[in-house]
């Protein structure tokens, strides 16, 4: 049995895997608080990971009905880029500063600025640092709370720290490692002076993770950990890696051909690479793979944190909120919603608020309100599946995931948006599926990962969403439309 963990923004989510069986066994999952601030503030604190991890696993390990001391190793994935400063005792300095942060959007400017604009960045780190990376996080830090700073002895990711906690090693493998900016994501190590650009009172040998490979173990579990778990001695913990990279493992997506695209609180889409990219557009991410190889991907902030706020604006659950989308036709009667409610990372606007546009006295509805700001999102990942250009142009086949794959009308909506064949896995949490399999691949020499995938990762018919030909021309125009207002409130080119 491998237990795969996911510890996305909203939620912490464990699956139960058997790889003899070939089955899913049982999928389970606690929710944590996100704090929100001023200025783009975005934090959670750590320990409550950890709360949500003990919730998930008691309640997916009792569904599964399995004896806890079968299970052989566990992996990890978690939401990328939060900074995550401990000092020597493994408390946490301040609380995780998260990747939907945008409070440090001045500290990334003038980061990039200090190692030569983007040209810089390319050449040292193989990507173009943005806000909502891990090294601005840091310097903000050093700016803001030179106390905490003081006392930091390891800056760690969501994911380190969860394997920290079940381990006891401050480990990090390349696929997270590549969201921090300060990691070269070409030669996958530590980009030492770029850290010391940031952070110069910090040795790097000293408060940078170990680096391992993908599919060596970041440890064993602690025997107190595997006590209270009631899991056996010598239970391997994989490397795991950032969300993204192990939703990619839980589609199938190890290999060219096929896009994940991600509909949870961030959007991503991602397409597997064997080599570096340098993309035309500074704004995708040259981030590895957690198996080898590159995972490119452009990530958009505002997908179901807009259309939350939006149902949350008119009490809707998420049911109601289904049928208010069904209620308006495509295109919402010409409103245009630019959801940027905490700025964006893609297009690059982490200033940015959202707007309403078109809207008249006939057109103002719920549902058409609700309808734009869900087609706001999927037009905005539109935007990044053509800044990934050839890499995704190829794909027959897009795998969706995250929570907003769970609506039929979504799920063709991005069929129809992007004119191509949609599928979702049969997991809920495909990340925390990729996160089982990589365990399974850790542990298990005998399998590779491809027979792995082969094995579990199952694809639901049912959810099948071919692109119509009528819809996909009527999108063509509200994405146009869309593009207009883009080009209109933030001068970017239509
Ligand atoms: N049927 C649905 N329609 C629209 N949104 C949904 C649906 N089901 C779940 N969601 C939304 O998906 C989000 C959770 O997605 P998830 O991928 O688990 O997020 P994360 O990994 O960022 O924590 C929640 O905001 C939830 O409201
Ligand atoms: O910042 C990124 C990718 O670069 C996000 O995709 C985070 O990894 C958070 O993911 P979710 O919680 O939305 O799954």
């Amino acid at each position: 049995m491998y237990i795969g963990v996911d510890c996305g923004t909203q939620s912490t989510k464990v699956v139960v895997v058997d790889i003899d069986g070939e089955a899913i066994l049982a999928e389970a999952s606690r929710p944590h608080r996100l704090v929100e601030g001023a200025n783009g503030r975005r934090e959670q604190q750590p320990e409550e990971w950890i709360e949500a991890f003990r919730g998930a696993f008691e309640e997916a390990v009792s569904r599964a009905g399995i004896a806890p001391r079968t299970v052989r190793a566990i992996g990890v994935s978690g939401q990328q880029h939060g900074m995550v400063a401990l000092d020597a005792a493994g408390r946490p300095v301040y609380p995780a500063k998260l990747w939907c942060d945008t409070e440090t959007a001045a500290h990334n400017a003038a980061l990039v600025d200090r190692l030569g604009g983007a040209s810089g960045c390319l050449e040292k780190l193989g990507l173009v640092l943005q806000t909502g990376y891990t090294a601005s996080k840091l310097a903000w830090l050093r700016d803001t709370n030179p106390e905490a700073y003081r006392r930091i002895d390891t800056v760690l990711l969501p994911h380190d720290y969860l394997n920290y906690w079940l381990t006891g090693e401050r480990v990090a493998e390349a696929g997270d490692a590549s969201g921090t900016g300060y990691f070269d994501t070409r030669s996958r190590q530590w980009c030492r002076d770029v850290f010391t650009e940031i952070a110069p009172e910090l040795d790097p040998a000293r408060v940078l993770p170990r680096l391992i490979d993908s599919r060596e173990p970041a440890g064993t579990l602690r025997p107190a950990v595997a006590l209270e778990l009631g899991l056996g001695e010598g239970v391997l913990v994989a490397s795991g890696g950032g969300d993204n990279m192990l939703g990619a493992i839980g589609t199938g997506n190890i290999a060219p051909g096929i896009v994940t695209l991600s509909l949870g609180t961030s959007g991503t889409v991602c397409a597997y690479s064997p080599d570096p990219v340098r993309a035309e557009s500074d704004m995708v991410a040259n981030f590895c793979a957690s198996h080898g190889g590159w995972l490119p991907l452009i990530c958009t902030m505002n997908v179901t944190s807009a259309s939350t706020l939006v149902r949350e604006l008119f009490a809707l659950d998420l049911a109601a909120f289904g049928e208010r989308l069904a209620a308006a036709p495509i295109g919402a009667e010409g409103v245009t919603v630019l959801p940027f409610f905490n700025g964006e990372r893609v297009p690059a606007l982490p200033h940015a608020t959202a707007s309403f546009l078109g809207l008249d006295s006939r057109n103002l509805t719920q549902a058409n309100l609700c309808r734009a700001v869900v087609e706001s999102a999927t037009f905005g990942l539109r935007y990044g599946l053509e800044l990934l250009g050839p890499l995704a142009a190829g794909a027959s086949q897009i795998r969706l995931i995250g929570g907003g794959a769970n609506s039929p009308l979504w799920r063709q909506m991005v069929a129809d948006v992007t004119a191509t064949q949609v599928i979702c896995p049969q997991v809920t949490d495909a990340a925390a599926l990729g996160a089982a399999l990589q365990a399974a691949w850790c542990e298990r020499r005998d399998f590779s990962l491809a027979a792995l995938c082969e094995r579990l990762v199952h694809l639901d018919e049912a959810s099948l969403a071919e692109p119509k030909a009528t819809s996909v021309r009527a999108y063509e125009t509200v994405y146009a439309r869309y593009c207009e207002a883009l080009s209109a409130q933030h001068g970017l080119p239509a």
